[in-house]
């Protein structure tokens, strides 16, 4: 069985990398990903000065998956910069870039700063925070969408990506569909964010489990894998000669059979590696693995996109 996956001019030994935002904050944590099994490594969305985030407790994970507001704490977009100088390209884990400016004009200035570095690094643009109080998610925006990106594809004139909040109606994925077609450069979409603003309730203490915004918070886990699918499976369709990265739900071999099969051509764990370590990158390689042998399957394109309609 071959899990290798190329795209983007880029060769991963397998589909898996960690989602932005878990194990990537620290050096120490992207080499935990990078010296995993873990075929890639995205850094934490970054902002262009450090922050340190909302007020704990700002994560806390259930039976069914995760709420989190961290509030989008990095350590700042020259540290992970400089991660990406050193970072052992040769190697051949593919590193991206997660960036999250508060307003378009700092996604401009790192955008416009990681194109003169020249480095082999791909930046996933956050158009979907949903934690920031005060700031609604850009990706609900379509119009604001269209003038971010063709303001982004001037300064930038590389392959880049999008993470993508999660949409919940067919005319959205037409609309947003729409405008992402509209710019060639723009090569992947990761479907999805955590979806925004849940509540977790603990019936004992009778109370929230998280601090900010009195509870709210996105989503993660199994709460969210029939929304990532439909978005994988939906943008798959909508978004021709552009990939798509699956995220959401996945938490063994099974769930990242579904994202490859609803058309993902990589995925993305966090929740499942949030709670379980970097082995749960083996871990849901062996069973990939394993699911494909039993059905014959040698290699992910047997696969990838041919998710059966009734
Ligand atoms: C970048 C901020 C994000 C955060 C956060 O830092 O609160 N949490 C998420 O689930 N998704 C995000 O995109």
């Amino acid at each position: 069985v071959d899990l290798s996956v190329s795209w983007l001019g880029l060769a991963m030994a397998n589909p898996l990398y960690n989602a932005s935002g878990v194990m990537c904050r620290s050096v120490a944590e992207l080499e935990q990903v990078r010296t995993s099994a873990a075929a890639a490594v995205i850094t934490k969305s970054c902002t262009p000065q450090p922050r340190t985030g909302n007020p704990e407790p700002r994560y806390c994970a259930t039976a069914l998956g995760s709420i989190n507001s961290m509030g989008l704490p990095n350590a700042g977009y020259p540290y992970y910069l400089d991660y990406a100088r050193s970072y052992p390209y040769a190697a051949g884990k593919p590193l991206f870039l997660s960036l999250s400016g508060m307003t378009l004009q700092e996604n401009l200035d790192m955008l416009s700063d990681l194109a003169a570095a020249q480095l082999p690094c791909l930046p996933e643009v956050n158009l979907s925070c949903p934690n920031l109080p005060g700031k609604p998610q850009l990706g609900y925006d379509f119009q604001a969408c269209h003038e971010a990106l063709t303001q982004m594809a001037r300064v930038y004139h590389g392959p880049f990506g999008v993470k993508l909040p999660p949409y919940f109606d067919p005319v959205h994925f037409a609309r947003m569909a729409a405008v992402l077609n509209a710019f060639p450069a723009l090569r992947f979409v990761t479907c999805i964010n955590s979806i925004g603003n849940g509540l977790v309730i603990d019936v004992d203490r009778e109370s929230v489990v998280i601090k900010p915004k009195d509870g709210l918070g996105g989503l993660g886990g199994s709460y969210v894998l029939p929304t990532a699918l439909a978005n994988v499976r939906e943008f798959y369709r909508l978004l021709p000669g552009k990939h798509v990265v699956g995220c959401g739900g996945i938490n063994s071999g099974r769930e990242a059979f579904m994202h490859i099969l609803a058309g993902a051509t990589a995925v993305q764990i966090g929740t499942c590696l949030y709670e379980e370590g970097e082995g749960a990158f083996a871990r849901i390689l062996d069973e990939l693995r394993a699911l494909m042998a039993h059905k014959g399957y040698q290699r992910l394109d047997d696969f990838r996109g041919k998710l059966k309609t009734l």
